[in-house]
């Protein structure tokens, strides 16, 4: 069935999923805050500072009007990076209530807020009035947004309280080459995607100085053992670490070159400073932030992160990454299972 969908942000991931949204047949508005970028995509049917050389369905319609967007939308789709989500949530919610409307609400970020330490989905709860969303939905899951766009083969998990609604939206999504596992453990799901960007930002940092597989393998074991850890301790099932937007997240990003919070690290282990690191990406860098949030999340909890707290003071404090990891080294030698 063709549904109307919004989609929020046009940066890389938010176009290329209302691409897809477009080429599976549904009537997809993707909304700008850029009208320079909005008159591109629907006159030349290009992103060009986000998606480079990549042209878009011409059934994909761009808007700088947020409220053309969502009126009579069964499903909105807020692609927006964590720092801004709040901002964009509570207009949603304003212009839901003031059309009086009920909309199916997902969210594709990965990050968690600074200060208030929140996921997105409790972001999207505050923001948007019960009486407007039909349900939550986070979408995650080892994606980079370039491999959809040439339609590699990809498959992600949707995660809501009420599986029912995370089934709705594999039938959204699904196609021939992404396909959509349901999850109904979002606190789960959205722990294991926003604290896999640390871990990518920490093996970018290891083979910028030099360090080869045995060491990326090391760091990816034993981050996601602590990813796990923070997770539990606010509620997360520990199985859920072991899906789609646990490992499969941490896999593809702490990897591959195609990643943000992976180059960002490679460039800082080859002395650049992280001013301008992000000056130079142009993009977002949510592991920078959420390493903060993590960090303190873990004192307050008391939970045991040496890997986090070493690319904490990596980033926040200047410490030399030698010293860091001839710390990590020598600490005191334990059980795996600890
Ligand atoms: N790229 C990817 O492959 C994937 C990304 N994600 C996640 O999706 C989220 C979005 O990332 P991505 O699209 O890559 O980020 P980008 O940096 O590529 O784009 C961000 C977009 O959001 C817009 N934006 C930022 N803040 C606001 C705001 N307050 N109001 C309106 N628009 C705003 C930006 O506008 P402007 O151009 O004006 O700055 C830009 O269009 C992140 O949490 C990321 O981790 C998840 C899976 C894959
Ligand atoms: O989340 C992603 C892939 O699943 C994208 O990661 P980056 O933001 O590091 O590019």
């Amino acid at each position: 069935m063709t549904e109307k969908i919004a989609v929020l942000g046009a940066g890389s991931w938010g176009s290329v999923l209302a691409n897809l949204l477009s080429e599976n047949g549904h009537d997809v508005y993707l909304w700008s805050h850029n009208p320079e970028q909005v008159n591109i995509l629907n006159d030349q049917h290009e992103n060009p500072k986000y998606m480079k050389d990549f042209k878009y369905s011409t059934t994909l319609t761009a808007t700088g009007d947020m409220e053309d967007a969502i009126k009579g939308a069964s499903v909105v789709l807020i692609a927006i990076p964590t720092g801004g989500i709040r901002e964009v949530s509570n207009k949603v919610g304003t212009i839901l209530a003031k059309l009086n409307q009920t909309s199916l609400v997902l969210h594709a970020t990965k990050g968690l807020e600074q200060v208030t330490y929140k996921r997105p989905s409790e972001i999207l709860a505050e923001e948007i009035p019960a009486a407007n969303r039909r349900g939550i939905v986070a979408i995650t899951g080892p994606s980079h947004a370039e491999d959809v766009a040439r339609k590699d083969l990809t498959a992600i998990t949707a995660a809501s309280a009420d599986e029912s609604h995370a089934k709705e939206v594999q039938v959204l999504f699904n196609n021939d080459y992404f396909r959509i596992y349901s999850n109904d453990d979002i606190v789960g799901a959205e722990f294991g995607s926003a604290l896999k960007n640390i871990i990518a930002i920490g093996s970018g940092i290891l083979s910028g100085m030099g360090y080869r597989d045995n060491a990326k393998a090391a760091l990816i074991t034993r981050g996601l053992n602590e990813i796990k850890r923070l997770g539990v301790a606010y509620g997360a099932n520990p199985f859920t670490f072991s899906g789609l937007s646990g490992v499969g997240d941490l896999i593809v990003t702490a990897t591959s070159v195609n990643s943000r919070n992976w180059r960002a690290g490679n460039q800082l282990g080859q002395g650049k400073s992280l001013d301008d690191v992000i000056e130079d990406m142009g993009m977002v860098i949510e592991g920078v932030y959420t390493t903060k949030a993590a960090y303190e999340m873990s004192q307050e909890r008391h939970v045991e992160m040496p890997i986090i707290e070493s690319i904490y003071k990596v980033l926040y404090e200047n410490a030399d990454v030698k010293v860091i990891i001839n710390g990590l080294m020598q600490r005191h030698i334990r059980s795996e299972r600890d």
